[in-house]
């Protein structure tokens, strides 16, 4: 990679979308931007070498997971190579001259949608999904549908020549996702701490999980997030997907990993990363 140039990230959707703003709070203005029409899209651009890194949202603190991403990351398995958490403002954006009353449906991501979904039954709008918040909001600059708005950040606004509604319309004050980075591109200005992501499965039995939280448990790590997805060698078995506190060559996550590797029938460490501050 040539010092001197610009990296390249990929992220999903278009100029204006969350993974937009994220990838330039990750890598900084001068980032080259390439907008991908899928998140698949992102990590096969990642894994070809096409880009130097990719950056993707993981989870909403109000929607929760985005589950395509989950298993798209347990499929590619790329190097996770940081975090951060976007605070997600979203507004509501028409064609300039159209009013609140006039509108009955709202495009957008369904993550999106999943946020707001309380101030859209307040307003009696039908919420449509979209394969991204900017897409939405482009199409709405676009062809100006009747009846039709887009949830989307102020900067689609912007971009894409809408009038913003109302704003903050999340069901929230504290809305924001997690991305991360992956690939071998490291964001800059990353901060002391640390997780760790594995992936596991255990004997269906009594007290199997309960031995791998042990573990970690007993050595004082911190379990920051705990996920079930569908996908184990049977139907009705699960892929646990953990994230801990420290770095995998921490004494103590080394300790608990192996400890926990005996109560698990496969575990699979994705990676260690820096969190931004
Ligand atoms: O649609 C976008 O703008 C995205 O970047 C995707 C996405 C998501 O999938 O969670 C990212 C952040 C917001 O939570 C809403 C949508």
């Amino acid at each position: 990679m040539d010092d001197a140039a610009p990296r390249r990230i990929a992220f999903q959707g278009e100029r204006g979308a969350y993974g937009d703003e994220a990838t330039r709070a990750f890598f900084g203005p001068t980032v080259a931007l390439v907008p991908c029409p899928s998140f698949r899209a992102v990590l096969e651009a990642v894994a070809e070498g096409r880009v130097d890194g990719g950056v993707l949202p993981l989870e909403s603190a109000l929607a929760g997971p985005v589950a395509e991403v989950v298993d798209l990351l347990l499929e590619f398995t790329p190097r996770l190579s940081g975090e951060m958490r976007l605070r997600v403002r979203h507004c509501l954006l028409a064609p300039p001259g159209r009013s609140l009353a006039s509108l009955t449906r709202a495009l957008s991501h369904p993550q999106a949608l999943a946020q707001c979904s309380g101030w859209l039954r307040k307003h009696h709008l039908q919420p449509v999904p979209e394969v991204n918040t900017a897409v939405a909001a482009r199409r709405v600059g676009e062809e100006a549908p009747a009846g039709t708005a887009a949830i989307a950040s102020r900067a689609a606004a912007d971009l894409y020549g809408l009038a913003v509604l109302a704003e903050g319309i999340e069901d929230s004050p504290d809305n924001a996702t997690r991305f991360l980075a992956v690939g071998p591109a490291i964001p800059p200005h990353l901060g002391s701490r640390w997780k760790t992501s594995v992936v596991l499965t255990v004997n269906d039995g009594p007290g199997a999980l309960a031995g791998v939280l042990g573990a970690f448990a007993a050595r004082g790590v911190n379990v920051a997030r705990l996920e079930s997805r569908p996908g184990g060698v049977r139907a009705w078995d699960y892929r646990w997907c953990l994230d801990v506190d420290g770095r995998e060559d921490a004494a103590s996550v080394r300790a608990a990993l192996e400890e926990a590797r005996s109560a698990c029938t496969s575990l699979q460490v994705l990676g260690s990363y820096a969190l931004s501050d």
